[in-house]
Parts: structure tokens; C-alpha cells; sequence
């Protein structure tokens, strides 16, 4: 169906990316970054729903679209239950999982609600593909250590999947007869193990396990972070944040923007390279982990993201991981295209929509 109109909603972490597609083409594509003292004054993420959807608007005005010329609206997310990939129709249990937080408080839940709402609005159906918590971990990958806690994946499904298939492209191979390892380096840092089109191992990346990344905590040492808890010094909410929101290079550097980190390295600030170095450390021995679980047949790294475009981050991780295979670089991401993607496949016929249940 070339006379589609989708607009596309893919809220982040640091930034809120809308694309427009018309027409067979993506006619607007643009990324409104956000100041981290800007999102420092919402408590939570539902509080910024205006702000979110005030983006969405403006970018369309400023192109001169309104939500009326579109005849499908595609969003990345939310934090639904754990499910195949694959296209969804975005429906109230969709959204009330998302409200209910049991699956993680991530921005794309705001805009999965500004995506609905609109939808609502104008009578307009609203998609999402291949959401975090797209479930393809093997067995193994599930155990955490008590049986208390299951591990489990909450992660840019969305780019990963995308990017993998890109880079099989690349190979001249299938998706499903390659292994790669996909590391996505965005405001949360992402490394899958993809084996033969599943991704059966990947970090928690929303509040979970893995590398820190520009405003998550990653791993932490279980003991302390316990005492922590338990300290008096923090509320649950406190502790919650110091996870998501306001960990990694925030909680060391106060800031998640790598282009400020990289001038501050420039102009010889030790702290900041020093911390950012060991951003890095992390996601080479997540990658290194990754390519033990696929035995070490692996048949390229591809690295994905807006941090690719540091050269500063780029330089280190090249040194510590291109021993292992090919790394593919795919600056910036691939969802927008991805979600467009997910939408025309539907109305043209291609693929039918996976149910949510
Ligand atoms: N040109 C660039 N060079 C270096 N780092 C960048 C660049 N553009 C964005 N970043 C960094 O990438 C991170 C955000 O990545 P992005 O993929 O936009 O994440 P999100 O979608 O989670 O907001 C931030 O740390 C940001 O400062
Ligand atoms: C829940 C995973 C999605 C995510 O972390 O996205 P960003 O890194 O873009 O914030």
C-alpha cells in the first residue's frame, strides 16, 4: 500500500524521534533531543506525557502535517508481558500493562499512551513491532541465580532485530543462518547474542544487568546493593532511579551526553575519561560474554546506537572486541525505518498481526 501515511513515535531515554511515512518514503525523520535538566524535573515518566506528545505535535507542525493527514500511527514499545516479536495492534491491555509498571517504567510507555490516545482521537489504528520485551532467551539465559528471580528481556528489541537483519543483508546470508552479536549503545546499552534468527541471550537493559551505559547502573554488586536498600538513605523510589534514570555516566559525570563527555575529555578532565573508559570495559566483557554463549561462532559484531558516532568510545571498543569477528558499524538506529516497515507488511498483506494475550 504506497499511499500510506504512518506516523512514527519512538520515545528514548535522552531524546524523543519522530518520522513520518509517506508515500513509501520517510519524509521526516528528526530526533528532539531532551536536556537532562529538563527530564530531572518530572517524578515519574507518565508526568511527562505532555512534554512527550508536545514534541510529537510540534515536529509534525513544523513540517507542516497534523495527525489528521496520517492513516496509521506506529510507536516503539512499551513494556508489555513478555511475547514473540512480530507486529501488534496496540490495544487497552497493551496500555494497561504498560501503566501498571510491572513490566518496567520506561518513556516508551508514554508515548505508547500518546500513540493510543491519538489513535483514539482520530479513529486512526496504532502498530508497535518486535517491543523490549520480546522473548527469545534460551533456557540457560533464564536462570539468575535463586529461583526467586527469573532473568528475563526488556531491551531495543526493535533495533536489535533490525540491525541484525541489515548486517545478515551485508553478509549475503540469511538472518537465520547467521550468529551475531548486536550491541546497542544508546541513553541504555544493550548486547544480544543472536543465534540463528533468535536472540537467545541479552541483558536486562532497562534496569536489570549489563554494561552501565549513559544513565543506567547495569550490573551491580548484589551485596552492596542490598545494604544499600537497606541503608535508611534512600526510598524504594531513590534506589529505583539510581538504576534507571540516574545511574551510569549521570550518576559519575551528571550528565548523559556523550558529545559533552567527549569535550570534557578533550580538554583533559581525568574523571570523565576515566568513567567513560569504563563504560566501555563493560560492554567489551558483555560482548566477550555474548560470544561464549554462541561458542565462539560468530560471524560479526554489529554496533549500533547514536554513542557509535563517539569516536572517543568507538577507538576503545574496536581495540578490546575486533578479535572476536567483523564488526559492521550502524551509527544511530534503524526503528523508524523498522516500524514503517512492520506497518507496511500488514497493510500490504505480508504478514499477519501477532495477538497479544
Ligand atoms: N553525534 C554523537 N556523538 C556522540 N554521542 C552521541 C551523538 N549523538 C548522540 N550521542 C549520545 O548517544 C546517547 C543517546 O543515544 P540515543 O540512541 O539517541 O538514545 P535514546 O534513544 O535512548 O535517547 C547519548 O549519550 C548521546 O549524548
Ligand atoms: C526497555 C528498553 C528500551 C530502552 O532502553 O530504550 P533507550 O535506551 O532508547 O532508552
Amino acid at each position: 500500500m504506497n499511499s500510506a501515511k504512518i506516523l512514527i513515535i519512538n520515545p528514548g531515554s535522552t531524546s524523543t524521534k519522530i518520522g513520518v511515512h509517506l508515500d513509501g518514503e520517510m519524509k521526516v525523520n528528526e530526533s528532539v533531543k531532551h536536556a537532562d535538566e529538563e527530564l530531572r524535573k518530572f517524578p515519574t515518566i507518565w508526568h511527562q506525557y505532555d512534554y512527550r506528545k508536545e514534541a510529537i505535535i510540534g515536529v509534525l507542525s513544523d513540517n507542516g502535517l497534523s495527525v489528521t493527514d496520517m492513516n496509521a500511527i506506529a510507536c516503539r514499545g512499551g513494556n508489555v508481558k513478555p511475547l514473540p516479536g512480530g507486529t501488534y495492534r496496540v490495544c487497552n491491555r497493551m496500555i494497561e500493562d504498560m501503566k501498571s509498571g510491572i513490566y518496567g517504567a520506561h518513556p516508551i510507555n508514554v508515548g505508547g499512551l500518546v500513540a493510543y490516545d491519538l489513535g483514539r482521537e482520530h479513529d486512526i489504528p496504532v502498530f508497535t513491532a518486535d517491543p523490549p520485551m520480546t522473548d527469545e532467551l534460551c533456557t540457560s539465559a533464564r536462570y539468575s541465580g535463586i529461583p526467586q528471580i527469573a532473568r528475563q528481556s526488556s531491551f531495543h528489541a526493535l533495533n536489535q532485530k533490525a540491525t541484525a537483519r541489515k548486517v545478515s543483508v551485508e553478509l549475503g546470508k540469511n538472518y537465520q543462518d547467521v550468529n551475531l552479536i548486536v550491541v546497542h549503545l544508546g541513553g541504555g546499552i544493550s548486547v544480544g547474542a543472536h543465534r540463528n534468527g533468535k536472540i537467545i541471550d541479552v541483558n536486562n537493559a532497562l534496569d536489570g544487568d549489563g554494561a552501565f551505559s549513559p544513565e543506567r547502573a547495569g550490573t551491580l554488586p548484589a551485596g552492596d546493593l542490598v545494604k544499600l536498600c537497606f541503608s535508611g538513605e534512600y526510598t524504594k523510589d531513590e534506589v529505583l532511579k539510581l538504576l534507571t534514570g540516574r545511574g551510569g555516566l549521570y550518576a559519575y559525570l551528571g550528565t548523559t551526553n556523550a558529545i559533552e563527555i567527549e569535550r570534557r575529555i578533550a580538554q583533559g578532565d581525568q574523571k570523565a575519561a576515566e568513567v567513560y573508559e569504563a563504560m566501555v570495559f563493560q560492554v567489551a566483557k558483555e560482548v566477550g560474554a555474548a560470544a561464549a554463549v554462541l561458542e565462539g561462532k560468530v560471524d560479526a559484531i554489529a554496533l549500533t546506537g547514536s554513542l557509535v558516532y563517539s569516536k572517543v568510545l568507538l577507538e576503545s571498543l574496536l581495540k578490546k572486541i575486533s578479535f572476536i569477528a567483523p564488526v559492521h558499524l550502524n551509527p544511530g538506529e534503524n526503528e523508524m525505518e523498522a516500524l514503517a516497515d512492520a506497518v507496511l507488511r500488514y497493510f500490504n498483506r505480508e504478514e499477519d498481526l501477532a495477538v497479544y494475550s
